[in-house]
């Protein structure tokens, strides 16, 4: 790279607009949409999509709610040119569904992109050329007046081809290729020609697409742009006002939507932002800013999922996993602020409510995301994360400093094991801390027990066996059956452990139903307490598990 990059690029010049207005404005109505990924989208594939691919994508434009989808460029390949009449001999398009084609600004092209459509109920054509100065000099060698007179005298065939085909609706759509890089003037006076040559009034509807052919600007600079014309378009009432960007700069979004704000009434793109080169915009995520303003898009992405695969089928291209909105990871948070956040806000969260949630801009269920992959835990995660996935995997709820303690335990693990920790893997681990005392360290093993009662409480008789393999018989009494085991072990284990807290709850119903008792535990010579759980179809058994279980922790702690 070079130290002194103005030697070689430099901005290009934007309009001046002291009185710009669209910084003021606010979205507040989804645009119309047209989808390119037929043309645009297909042109930019190392493999362009075939008849049946094409077909496919077409079906799911349809679905998703487009009204206006570009279907191709019928005068440049066969392929396209028999795609197109296929949409129409095969009847396949809605009656609310607008094809658009499009052809540079060449006789022999026009001729056949008219005769393509043969039959079509309404149809846009799309005549570009570019205007900038590089492109005059370099590719076209004309003068300003010349692309005027090459756009007028293109228009005006192509009226006079389109009249000669009156079973049709005809709509113009004529684009200022290279825009953003075109002097404001010769940009508007090349859209005057266009509109002139055509007759844009009453019924004579002209789209004006504004392209960022190349993005090359800040996007404020397009929005000015778009203003710029937007105020001093001619026939202004007959002109749907559209743009079409790139993503050069990886800002194609931003300009959309800054370029809506400042009076673009259309927006032309693909789903997911393929396109040439970094891709054209994205209307996915557009339409899905727009719906996380509370603004109705007019595209239904329900089944995100489905669409993001069916992109991926027809395209051949993976969408990266940060995709905004569609990637798999997108709703996923690994992080431990993060997930104690989410986890605290899906809690809150009422239902049917506001969307309040943090770290989520919108509600994954409304793309048929589930709440699955909220969090997922590593060695960046922490208590909230792993609290969340042990109670939607595993139904078990602990007190906060229960998640501290098995915290520790997973942190421990995620660092060693340099992996994520899965929800399998999580309960393997809480299995082997909590669930599963051995006679190592002093535990003792659970084999039975028998309760009677007693004045003031029960009697527990406790079969288990100790640390030296031997079984034993611990007796204990207290007002129940936990306080019993806990008297039991102290009596006999010479681990002199105190219940300081006791919870116990039940998962499931019926005969699957199971009991979690959780028992917080402190003994003299253990700094802190230890946790205990137990689990078991009987409630006071899985209590004394819970005993056993902390006495287990410590007596390996103590
Ligand atoms: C920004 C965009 O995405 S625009 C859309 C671009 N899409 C495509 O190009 C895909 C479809 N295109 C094609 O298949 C071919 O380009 C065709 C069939 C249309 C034309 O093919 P060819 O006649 O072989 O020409 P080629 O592809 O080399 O295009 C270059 C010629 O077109 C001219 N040209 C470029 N744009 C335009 C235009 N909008 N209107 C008229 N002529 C144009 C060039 O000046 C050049 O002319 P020259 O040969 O006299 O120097
Ligand atoms: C709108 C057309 C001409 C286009 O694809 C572009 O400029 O990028």
């Amino acid at each position: 790279m070079l130290q002194t990059p103005e030697t070689k690029y430099r901005p290009y010049p934007a309009p001046v607009m002291a009185d710009r207005r669209w910084p003021s404005q606010t979205l507040t109505q989804a645009p119309v949409w047209l989808s390119t990924d037929l043309r645009d989208g297909n042109q930019a594939l190392f493999e362009p999509m075939n008849a049946e691919r094409k077909l496919r994508l077409f079906e799911l434009l349809v679905g998703v709610g487009f009204k206006e989808i570009e279907v191709g460029f019928p005068a440049a390949s066969a392929s396209d040119h028999a795609f197109v009449r296929r949409l129409i001999d095969e009847q396949r398009l809605p009656a609310d569904v607008t094809p658009m084609v499009m052809t540079q600004a060449r006789e022999d092209l026009l001729v056949r992109t008219v005769e393509s459509l043969r039959g079509a109920r309404r149809a846009i054509v799309h005549l570009y050329n570019a205007t900038a100065p590089l492109w005059r000099r370099v590719v076209f060698g004309m003068g300003v007046d010349e692309v005027l007179a090459f756009v007028d005298r293109h228009v005006r065939l192509l009226r006079t081809l389109t009249d000669a085909a009156p079973e049709t609706e005809w709509v113009l759509q004529y684009s200022p290729e290279t825009f953003c890089m075109t002097e404001p003037e010769v940009s508007l006076a090349a859209c005057t020609a266009a509109l002139e040559a055509w007759d844009a009034g009453p019924g004579r509807p002209v789209i004006l697409n504004l392209p960022t052919t190349v993005e090359v600007a800040t996007p404020n600079v397009f929005a000015d742009q778009i203003e710029w014309m937007h105020r001093r378009l001619p026939r202004r009432q007959h002109v749907v006002l559209s743009i079409h960007p790139h993503n050069d700069r990886g800002t194609g979004v931003a300009c959309a939507e800054l370029a809506l704000l400042a009076g673009a009434q259309r927006v032309e793109g693909t789903l997911f932002g393929n396109g040439e080169r970094s891709g054209n915009v994205d209307l996915v995520t557009l339409a899905l800013n727009l719906y996380a303003l509370g603004v109705a898009p007019g595209l239904d992405f329900s089944d995100i999922g489905h669409v993001a695969r069916e992109v991926e089928a027809c395209t051949g291209l993976p969408l990266h996993p940060r995709h905004p909105y569609a990637g798999d990871l997108v709703f996923t948070a690994f992080s431990g602020s993060h997930q104690d956040a989410i986890r605290k806000g899906m809690a809150a969260q009422e239902p049917g409510g506001l969307w309040q949630v943090p770290y989520l801009p919108v509600d994954p269920q409304d793309l048929g995301r589930t709440y699955d992959g909220l969090i997922r835990v590593n060695s960046q995660s922490g208590k909230g994360g792993i609290a969340w996935l042990m109670e939607r995997h595993h139904g078990l709820a602990m007190p906060r400093r229960m998640q501290v303690e098995f915290s520790s335990v997973v942190q421990a693990h995620a660092d060693a094991a340099e992996a994520e920790v899965d929800a399998d893997t999580l309960w393997q681990l809480f299995d082997a801390a909590y669930l599963a005392p051995t006679a190592a360290g002093g535990a003792l093993a659970w084999h039975g027990h028998a309760l009677a009662a007693v004045p003031g409480g029960v009697e527990i008789s406790l079969d288990v066996t100790g640390a030296d393999g031997s079984a034993r018989r611990l007796v204990g009494r207290g007002a129940g059956p936990v306080d019993a085991a806990a008297q039991a072990v102290r009596s006999a284990s010479g681990i002199a452990l105190e219940i300081v807290h006791f919870e116990e709850r039940s998962i499931g119903g019926g005969s699957d139903a199971q009991a979690w008792a959780l028992v917080e535990a402190a003994a003299p010579g253990v700094a802190g307490t230890r946790f205990g759980a137990g689990r078991h179809a009987d409630i006071a058994t899985a209590g004394v598990l819970a005993v056993l279980s902390a006495a287990a922790r410590l007596g390996a702690a103590g």
